[in-house]
């Protein structure tokens, strides 16, 4: 029997997301049609003994985080809850807080996923390697570049036997082209050294002037206290992959997996794409649309569209690279290149709304997605154009490289701002 925990964060996270994450949890943007972590629920479902699927964080829970744990169970006939940490306890802290219910039921062992990331999650793969050897702790690791690589995990492996042997979080200088991705499989055992950890914190904390005080001895970062500890001692393992795998920590990073996740649905979910039908619209590639939105048949859509619940695109209109949430009205003829449109949101006829991608270089096969500030000496980086919720575009304006927040109605065209 298995068991998934997938760690959430809350609302102090996700900070690079914004105006995005005002309106819905990152965990719950719509990334390729739906929520970022039914990505990660789908994988955990499919993996033969899966017994419940653990959401852990800090968020209050809403409306649209128990309407999603209602819809995942009943579309997965799985347990799916959530449990939520009395104060941010870290990557590690959760795991350990709740780990009688992680371990009820006795489960061979528990994934545990980290829910901004967008990957082919070869779990299975995961599994037929923890179980010829039972290590405590298997990491998924991928390539990244050497400058690119300190933004993550970096791992040292015995490359014959695959132990991680050495561990440093985001480094400041090259350790190793093998990063961390978030997601990791771990035996009942790997909680040990997580009970170690907390009593240390526990005594630590007594001994400070100010006992009590935050960080509390709650707190565990899974990536310092335990992998970097661990490291050398035969307990951690990694598992390389070259599937897909990207961070999604910024708009323009949800573009970007939604790309990846449209492109893997040809083999997973063919019926979410759209497909050329007479008198309908025409699609150029990847193209996902919500079944209640309404597309003109003079529209050009594609490639990496996603157009959510009850959108409206009207004549003419050309979207490409882009996301369209729930409700947007995208007028006859408007022109919508590597954007974000907001909920609610409507861009007037003949409006043009346009950004500039940040996709990583194709002729560096290490690369991966930057999702670095918005900002470098001062100034705003050109990025995709990001409507957030019910903004009025008004017709035939110019909209390039800028951030709108919620409920502005804009008079004219801007470049390279943020309109707050
Ligand atoms: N429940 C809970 N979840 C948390 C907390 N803090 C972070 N998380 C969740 O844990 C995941 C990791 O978040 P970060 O702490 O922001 O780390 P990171 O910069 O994304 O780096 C991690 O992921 C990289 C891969 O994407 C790794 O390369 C790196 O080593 C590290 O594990 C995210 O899904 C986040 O929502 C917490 O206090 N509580």
């Amino acid at each position: 029997m298995l068991k998934a925990v997938i760690l959430i964060g809350g609302p102090q996270k996700g900070t690079r997301f914004r105006p995005l994450s005002f309106e819905v949890p990152k965990p719950l943007f719509p990334v390729a049609g739906v929520p970022m972590i039914q990505h990660h629920i789908e994988a955990c479902a499919q993996v033969p003994g899966m017994q419940e699927i653990l959401l852990i964080g800090f968020y209050q829970p809403d409306e649209a985080l128990t309407q999603f744990l209602e819809a995942a169970q009943q579309e997965f006939n799985l347990p799916v809850r959530y449990l939520q940490e009395f104060a941010p306890l870290g990557t590690g802290g959760g795991l350990y807080h709740f780990r009688d219910q992680i371990l009820a039921g006795a489960p061979e062992a528990f994934f545990v996923l980290n829910a901004d990331v967008c990957s082919d999650f070869p779990l299975s793969a995961m599994l037929e390697a923890h179980r010829r050897q039972r290590h405590p702790f298997l990491l998924l690791g991928t390539t990244a570049n050497r400058t690119q690589s300190l933004n993550y995990g970096c791992i040292v492996e015995n490359p014959q036997t695959h132990e991680v042997l050495h561990y440093v979080e985001k480094p400041s200088t090259f350790i190793s082209d093998i990063i961390n991705c978030g997601i990791y499989l771990f035996s009942p055992e790997a909680l040990k050294p997580l009970r170690d950890v907390f009593q240390r914190n526990q005594q630590d904390g007594q001994l400070e002037e100010s006992p009590g005080s935050w960080p509390g001895a709650g707190t565990i970062r899974l990536e310092q206290d335990v992998f970097s500890a661990l490291a050398g001692q035969g307990q951690i393992y990694v598992h390389l992959t070259d599937g897909i795998w990207s961070q999604i920590k910024s708009a323009g990073s949800a573009l970007y997996a939604s790309r990846l996740y449209l492109g893997r649905y040809q083999i997973t979910h063919p019926e979410r794409l759209a497909r050329h039908t007479p008198g309908g619209p025409r699609i150029r590639g990847n193209v996902y649309i919500h079944p209640t939105a309404k597309v003109a048949p003079s529209a050009v859509l594609g490639p990496n569209v996603s157009i959510g619940k009850g959108v409206t695109i009207g004549e003419g209109v050309r979207l490409r690279e882009s996301i369209v949430l729930h409700g947007a009205t995208l007028q006859e003829h408007t022109c919508v290149l590597h954007s974000i449109v907001g909920w609610g949101s409507t861009v007037g006829r003949w409006a043009r709304v346009e950004g500039t991608p940040n996709d990583p270089n194709p002729n560096d096969p290490r690369a991966r997605m930057d999702s670095e500030s918005l900002f470098k000496d001062g100034k705003l980086l050109p990025a995709i154009t990001i409507l957030g919720c019910r903004v009025r575009i008004p017709a035939e304006v110019l909209i390039l490289n800028s951030i709108v927040l919620p409920h502005k109605e804009l008079s004219r065209s801007f470049t390279n701002q943020i309109i707050l």
